[in-house]
């Protein structure tokens, strides 16, 4: 395999420029807490306000870094039920939600943690389609590109589906320790995630996806445990099957493999940190997405 070549001094300045935007949306957090610190002053002074009409739920989710799911989340601890209204909070709601707003103030000077996120799930339940999707329109996400000893698929181009290699090569990769994890799937072909651009995307500041199997969550979960893993369900077994085939990408013999193991697979989903239905790819993704946001803007607000 031949690595594209690293042209440091690009790297450098995306590294600079990303450093740049995170410090920006840490001062914008910074600003819109305050600003919901004000709209919750309103609501409070004025029950006649336009502000004592907004639902809690809704300012939270104007902090930039929260989203429904961690909105839901704080919502829960704070005891505070998601349709109350500003106007609607008792003493002790209004002095919790308060305390959330002014004292978790976000902690600038701390160094942000990159993510890495393992995507996972099985066959057909649109893997490729969702990390397709979170490349195209996510591009602050570096999507991994795995080794494979499996032959191209029409349209599949080498270095961006996969970088395809020959047995010897996968060996030879093998032992100069140069995957973070490797995998036979399917009982067929082998799959690894060359190690250098994830650890060069991390420590860059970038989140980095991977979609690999579960064999390989397992073991990125052993090497590294910060990283977060996804599993993706489909919303019924039926569909999945109805994926598979309309795919069409597999001979029937095939298929039959790919179910027998996508029993086994989704047998482990509890083994997972969260799990995701994929009904619409959109919605999907930004799931996902919003996974590696929890974890920045808990090290952004400080532990919740
Ligand atoms: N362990 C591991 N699994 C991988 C890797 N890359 C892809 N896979 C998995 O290999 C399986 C087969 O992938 P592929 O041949 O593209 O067929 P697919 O089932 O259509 O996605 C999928 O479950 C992928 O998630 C990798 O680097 N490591
Ligand atoms: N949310 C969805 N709704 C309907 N069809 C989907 C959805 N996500 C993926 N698909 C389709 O399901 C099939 C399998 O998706 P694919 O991404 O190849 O799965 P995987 O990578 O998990 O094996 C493809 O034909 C794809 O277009």
């Amino acid at each position: 395999m031949k690595p594209p070549e690293v042209d440091r001094v690009a790297a450098s300045r995306a590294a600079v420029a990303a450093r740049r935007a995170r410090a920006s949306v840490k001062r914008a957090v910074n600003e819109r807490r305050l600003s919901a610190v004000a709209v919750l002053d309103t609501a409070l002074s004025s029950t006649e306000s336009v502000e004592a009409t907004m639902r809690v739920r809704d300012l939270l989710l104007s902090i930039p870094g929260l989203g429904p799911v961690r909105v839901d989340r704080i919502m829960g601890r704070l005891e505070i039920a998601a349709s109350k209204r500003l106007s609607g909070l008792g003493v002790h709601q209004q002095q919790r939600l308060r305390e959330f707003l002014v004292k978790r103030a976000p902690r600038v000077e701390q160094p942000e943690q990159s993510r890495l996120v393992v995507l996972a799930g099985p066959t057909a339940v649109g893997k490729g389609t969702v990390s397709t999707y979170i490349r195209e329109n996510y591009p602050e996400v570096l999507l991994s590109v795995s080794a494979t000893t499996r032959a191209p698929r029409p349209g599949e181009v080498d270095g961006v589906s996969y970088y395809f290699i020959d047995d010897d090569e996968f060996d030879r990769m093998v032992a100069a320790g140069e995957f973070l994890e490797w995998a036979v799937v399917h009982n067929k072909s082998r799959y690894g995630t060359p190690r250098t651009p994830i650890d060069t995307a991390l420590s860059a500041g970038r989140s980095v996806l991977l979609e690999i199997d579960i064999q390989g969550a397992r073991q990125v979960k052993a090497a590294m445990p910060e990283a977060t893993l996804v599993f993706l369900l489909p919303p019924t077994w039926e569909e999945l099957v109805r994926r598979l085939i309309g795919r069409g990408t597999e001979s029937l013999e095939e298929q039959e493999r790919r179910l027998t193991t996508a029993r086994v697979e989704l047998a482990a989903q509890d083994e997972f940190d969260h799990r995701v239905v994929n009904r619409d790819v959109q919605a999907a993704a930004a799931e996902v997405v919003e996974l590696m946001q929890i974890q920045k803007a808990i090290d952004l607000h400080g532990k919740e």
